[in-house]
């Protein structure tokens, strides 16, 4: 057992190993920073001695705050995403910070706020697949590693609604899962994606299934915001698909949800 543990361990290893090698090669590579630092690297085995992720695979995407990889889980493939501990802007402010004893703290403040991000992003997943909305299937979180269901084939990522080419048809029914889905999120689970354009929709390119993705900072309907950003969610979404000859407006989408809203309250 313990063999197989450490197999498994080697494996991650090697492919760390390979990462740092391949960070040199600032063309190839896409981790700039250090998302494998000692903390996250520790992490990586606990996941691995729970027997959550088997091996770490190549990378999907770099984010601002995020690397996304592909990684393999107990049954297949999984999406492993990393948030970065340190950011290059957070190094710069340690310079600061660090020696002045009011911000003794602040390392571990800047952690602590990551890992809560990383936990309420699994929690909101969650959430939106109890509600109805398809998104990938949240797997586990550990610190500030988010694994999930990898949205794919055959280790290729499925695209993005931003680079899907779409007829009008296609167009007009992702458009209305898209908002049912926006409608689901508020009604039944409470919740604003805040986020949600053409670049956090993955669609199934042979079902041609929207899937939401990123839901890190999505908000509950108390957050002060909330009406803010779901405004803004669906006029990201208009703006999208105007280019389809979708030309509703975001006050009535918006109308026709509260009111739903409401008739659920009060049925409740
Ligand atoms: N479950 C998944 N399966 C397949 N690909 C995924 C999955 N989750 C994310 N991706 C890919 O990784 C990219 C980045 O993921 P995501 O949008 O969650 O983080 P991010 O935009 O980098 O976050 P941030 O900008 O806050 O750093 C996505 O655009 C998508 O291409
Ligand atoms: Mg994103």
């Amino acid at each position: 057992m313990k063999k197989e543990v450490a197999k498994r361990v080697q494996r991650i290893d090697t492919k760390v190993d390979k990462m740092r090698m391949r960070r040199k090669d600032t063309n190839t590579l896409k981790v700039k920073e250090n998302v494998f630092d000692d903390a996250t690297l520790k992490i990586l085995y606990t996941v691995s001695n729970k027997g959550i992720l088997n091996a770490i695979g190549g990378s999907i995407s770099t984010g601002k705050e995020a690397n996304v990889f592909l990684g393999e889980g107990k049954d297949g493939d999984i999406a492993v995403k990393i948030y970065r501990i340190s950011s290059s802007t957070f190094r710069s402010m340690e310079e600061y910070i660090l020696g002045d004893p009011r911000f003794r703290n602040v390392r571990h403040a800047k952690k602590d706020i990551i890992f809560a991000w990383t936990k309420k992003e699994h929690r909101n997943l969650t959430r939106a697949k109890e509600a109805g909305v398809r998104v990938p299937e949240p797997v586990h979180a550990e610190r500030n590693v988010l694994m999930m269901e990898f949205l794919g084939e055959e280790g290729k990522a499925y695209p993005l609604l931003k680079d899907v080419n779409l007829d009008p048809e296609d167009a007009k029914l992702i458009f209305d899962t898209v908002i049912r889905y926006v409608e689901l999120l508020y009604v039944k689970a409470n919740l604003v994606h805040g986020d949600l354009s053409e670049y956090n929709i993955i669609v199934n390119p042979r079902t041609m299934e929207p899937i939401f993705i990123d839901m890190g900072q999505s908000v509950t309907l108390e957050h002060p915001k909330a009406r803010e950003f779901l405004m803004r969610d669906i006029e990201n979404i208009l703006r999208f698909f105007k280019r389809y000859g979708i030309k509703e407006q975001a006050e009535d989408i918006y109308s026709s949800m509260k009111e739903i809203k409401q008739k659920t309250n009060k049925l409740s």
